[in-house]
């Protein structure tokens, strides 16, 4: 049997996803829409102390094309407080012009393949910051699911480990290319939704998030045994930004 990698994980994630009712938010009225826009605006206004207090971090994207209208990214160190915010959000106002498109529930993972054995590097700062970061207030946002295929002679899972480490060093080789215009977050879902990760990519400019994937697609790790989810690419939607956005 494969020795599995061990791995250092963060804060709970959810991705949620939801689908604006534009008919019916043009038929409120304007008094209704400008109550439900300051009541979304509160809600995340108070979700950034919890941010100032490094007890977890937030952002809202607008989705570009049909699969959704905006997109919520919520980390924190529990998945009660996930399971609070979801709720707290669905019984807004403004939730109830929306429908949930698609959600994603993970956690902030880093694997151990690029660590030395026997050096304990979790309680690291700077690990600890990746694990629990700061989301970058960055333009761009591609979100997308995938799994490490198991099929036949393609099973990622009966790699051994040092051949599994190889092929994640070329992975991140390539990553590294793009350091300054790409940030990652990867999240482990195994267990919690119904692929293997999530990655989150953050960009200034969405050319390098199409690069980016594209020259991974020829790293053996992805060429041979990345399946991917539905793709998600959307730009942030700031609190002031969200009057703009929801105005009729
Ligand atoms: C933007 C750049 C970038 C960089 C620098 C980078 C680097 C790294 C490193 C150093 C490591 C391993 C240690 C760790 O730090 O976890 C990883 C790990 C991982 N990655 Fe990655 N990745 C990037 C980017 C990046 C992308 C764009 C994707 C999607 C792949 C694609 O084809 O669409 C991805 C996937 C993953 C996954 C699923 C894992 C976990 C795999 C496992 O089996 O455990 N990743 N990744």
């Amino acid at each position: 049997m494969a020795e599995a990698v061990e791995t250092m994980d963060g804060w709970y994630c959810l991705h949620d996803f939801r689908v604006m009712d534009w008919t019916s938010w043009k038929l409120a009225s304007v008094d209704e829409r400008q109550a439900a826009i300051e009541e979304f605006q509160n809600w995340l206004s108070n979700m950034e102390q919890v941010e100032e207090a490094n007890k977890g971090s937030q952002l809202a994207y607008k989705i570009i094309g049909h699969k959704a209208d905006v997109m919520f990214m919520i980390m924190r160190p529990t998945m009660d407080e996930l399971q609070e915010i979801e709720t707290t959000f669905d019984k807004t106002k403004l939730a109830s012009y929306m429908t949930k498109s698609f959600s994603y529930l993970s956690v902030v993972e880093l694997s151990k393949y690029m660590s030395k054995p026997g050096v304990d590097i979790e309680q690291k700062p700077e690990v600890q910051a990746r694990l629990k970061p700061i989301l970058p207030r960055w333009d761009y946002m591609c979100f997308y699911p995938m799994d490490k295929r198991r099929m036949n002679e393609d099973n990622w899972y009966s790699l051994e480990k040092d051949a599994r480490s190889k092929l994640m060093y070329e992975h991140s080789k390539t990553g590294r290319k793009y350091a300054g215009q790409i940030k990652q977050i990867i999240t482990g879902s195994f267990g919690f939704d119904d692929w293997e990760w999530g990655v989150t990519l953050f960009a200034h400019d969405p050319l390098p998030i199409k690069k980016l994937v594209y020259e991974m697609r020829f790293d053996e790790v992805s060429a041979r045994y990345g399946e991917f989810g539905d793709f998600y690419f959307g730009n942030i939607l700031t609190i002031e930004a969200a009057s703009d956005y929801f105005h009729i």
